[in-house]
Order: structure tokens, then sequence, then C-alpha cells
């Protein structure tokens, strides 16, 4: 059984059809960018992989199972994006426990988490207080809490700076299981395994 496999795909905001027939299958362990120009529907593509939003036709299966129906197959899901929340009145350390408590993960994970990420040090500290690079690790942290078998990233070094972008590219390297990420960047395009293009509406297989 394939990681991921989306069949005749589409979806339409009202009257907007973002995409139609969009079919691919990611087998396990595979890493795949997901490329296109802004607005293509990369996002759109990933939050109905993650189980965030319903497709209007088709469908997706991860491990056999659909996201959108599936509480529990949504734990082995790691999802980092741009709307992942934090409490930036909260410490990094407390944002994690509360993750964890509403995820059901056991809490000593957070301390795992954090070393992972390198924030052990700065737990304690409020995330109002951290950089850019330390939050979209702090993210990654979020994502990483319940052990995903896959990891969905949505421009995930976007608006970092070279430290930033290093982390992130090493850490989905070094990720030894399915993963699919949107990027624009070649570097993390070079990572992957194959890339599928969003053109006019649909998805096409890109040689690299
Ligand atoms: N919740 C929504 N309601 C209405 N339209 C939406 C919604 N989410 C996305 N869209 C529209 O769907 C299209 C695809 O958006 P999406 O964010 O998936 O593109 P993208 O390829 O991720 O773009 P970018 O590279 O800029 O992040 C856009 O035209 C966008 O305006």
């Amino acid at each position: 059984m394939p990681a991921i496999a989306v069949r005749n795909l589409s979806k339409k905001f009202g009257r907007k059809l973002v995409f139609k027939d969009v079919n691919f299958v990611v087998k396990r362990g595979e890493k795949v960018a997901i490329v296109g120009v802004n607005g293509s529907g990369k996002t759109t593509l990933l939050r109905i992989l993650s189980g965030q939003i319903k497709p209007s036709a088709g469908y997706v299966e991860i491990f056999g199972k659909n996201p959108y129906m599936d509480v529990e197959l949504r734990k082995k899901i790691g999802f980092l994006s741009h709307s992942s929340h934090l409490y930036r009145e909260l410490t990094a350390k407390e944002n994690l426990i509360f993750y964890a408590k509403l995820m059901g993960v056991d809490e000593s994970r957070v301390s795992e988490v954090l070393k992972l990420v390198n924030l052990w040090k700065a737990r304690n500290d409020l995330v109002r207080s951290f950089s850019k690079g330390m939050e979209q690790r702090l993210k990654i942290a979020k994502a990483l809490l319940n052990d995903p078998d896959i990891l969905i990233c949505d421009e995930p070094s976007d608006g970092l700076d070279v430290r930033g972008r290093e982390f992130i590219r090493n850490y989905i390297k070094n990720f030894n299981k399915t993963v699919i990420i949107s990027t624009h960047s070649e570097e993390e395009i070079r990572l992957c395994d194959r890339v599928l293009g969003f053109r006019d509406g649909s998805i096409v297989e890109l040689s690299r």
C-alpha cells in the first residue's frame, strides 16, 4: 500500500476551480516536491492531504485511509504550514505541552522534540521573543510531536536566513519516512526523489 494515493482529485472554492483530476501516488519513504507558480494550488493540495479540508471531487488516501474522516490517521501526519499556530505569550515548552495534550501525546515527547530542533536552551523563553528561524523550528517540533509517518511541509524555509534554511533542509534530508513539500527552492527540490508540478490546474511529473 502506498503512503499517498490521489485519484481524480479536484478542488473548487465557490465557483473558482483550483485544480482538476489530479492523480499521483507516493511510495512509502519517498520524498516528493510539489512546485508551481503562486496561486497554482500547492497549499490547497497539502491541506487536503493533511485532512484539513475536503476535496470537491475525487479522493485522497494516506496509508489506504481518508485523512479528512480519520482522526487516528491524522495523528500519523505531521503538517508544517504557514498557518501553524503558536501562542506568543507562552514559552516554547508550554506551547508544545499544550499541543501534546491536545493530540494525546505523552508529555515526555516534548523534551525530545525540543532537543531535536535545537531549542532546548530556549525552552522557557516566550515565543514572542523568538526569531523567525526559532519560530519555524518550534513549528517543526510541533509537527513532529506525534512522531509522524508522513511529513507534509508547505514552503518550509520561506523567509528564513541561511542557517534556518540549512537546518530545515538537513532535517528533511535526514527524515527517513515519507515527505511531501511544496517549494520554490532548487536546493529543496534536489533533496527530493521526484518533482510534481502544477500546470494549468493539473499536475504533471517533472524530470529533474
Ligand atoms: N479558503 C479559500 N477560499 C477561497 N479561495 C482560496 C482559498 N484558499 C485558496 N484559495 C485560492 O485557491 C488558489 C490556490 O491557492 P494556494 O494557496 O493553494 O496556492 P499556492 O500554489 O500554495 O500559492 P503560493 O505559492 O502563493 O503559496 C488561489 O487562487 C487562492 O486564492
